[in-house]
């Protein structure tokens, strides 16, 4: 889980289309994208996420699904990511055995019972408080990224307040990867918005 990861607002897109906002951050260099989708019922979300799946195969983006193991079955998406609350991993793995695997951890004993778990990479929630997700626990901030990626076996992506500002630090802390909403959905030009995070990232 190397490099920038699109995860979709289709809220924040400033009225711009989803699918055309998930092409810009893919032409900039986004490694994924994870089609979070909390208020859609379950036919026009698997619907959504069928289209970004054509969209996505030209350029061999996998397509995570935020949440729902039985979206990313229907349109045989590339990976899941699950939360605290969501389905357990175990259960993701057993269904989707080749599937990317993804799980938050917001608390010390989350990273802990993690090393046990079947999963491919680890969201770190969040890293920096963001107005994109309030329902968060606390913020890890840098020093907790660099504490988990001390301990942990497992490739990290942080997420949460990840921007043009902050992203070179997210990455000396330690991070595999970096997921981003707000600094690509809502960047006046997408696409170039994803190429200077992917610049800055590697930087
Ligand atoms: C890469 C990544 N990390 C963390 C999350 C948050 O997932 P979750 O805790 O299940 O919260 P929701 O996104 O479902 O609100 C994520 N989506 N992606
Ligand atoms: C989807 C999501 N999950 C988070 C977590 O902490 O688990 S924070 C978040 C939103 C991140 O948005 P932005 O890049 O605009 O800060
Ligand atoms: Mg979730």
């Amino acid at each position: 889980m190397n490099g920038v990861h699109l995860v979709t607002d289709r809220g924040l897109c400033r009225g711009r289309s989803l699918e055309e906002v998930v092409l810009a951050a893919v032409r900039g260099g986004a490694a994924s994208v994870q089609l979070r989708e909390k208020d859609l019922a379950t036919r026009p979300f698997v619907e959504e996420a069928a289209r970004l799946k054509a969209l996505l195969a030209p350029w061999k983006v996998p397509l995570i699904i935020n949440d729902r193991l039985d979206v990313a079955l229907a349109v045989g998406a590339e990976g899941v990511h699950v939360g605290q609350q969501d389905m357990p991993c175990a259960t993701v793995r057993r269904l989707l055995p080749g599937a990317i695997i993804g799980l938050s951890v917001e608390t010390w004993e989350d990273v802990v019972r993690a090393q046990d778990e079947p999963v491919d990479y680890l969201g770190v929630s969040p890293v920096f408080a963001t107005p994109t997700k309030t329902d968060t626990r606390g913020a890890w901030g840098l020093e907790g990224l660099a504490r988990i990626r001390a301990y942990s076996r497992h490739p990290l992506v942080a997420i949460g307040g990840v921007n043009r500002e902050t992203i070179a630090a997210v990455a000396q802390a330690g991070a595999h990867g970096a997921a981003v909403v707000s600094a690509i959905c809502s960047a006046e030009d997408p696409e170039k918005a994803c190429g200077e995070l992917v610049r800055l990232f590697r930087s």
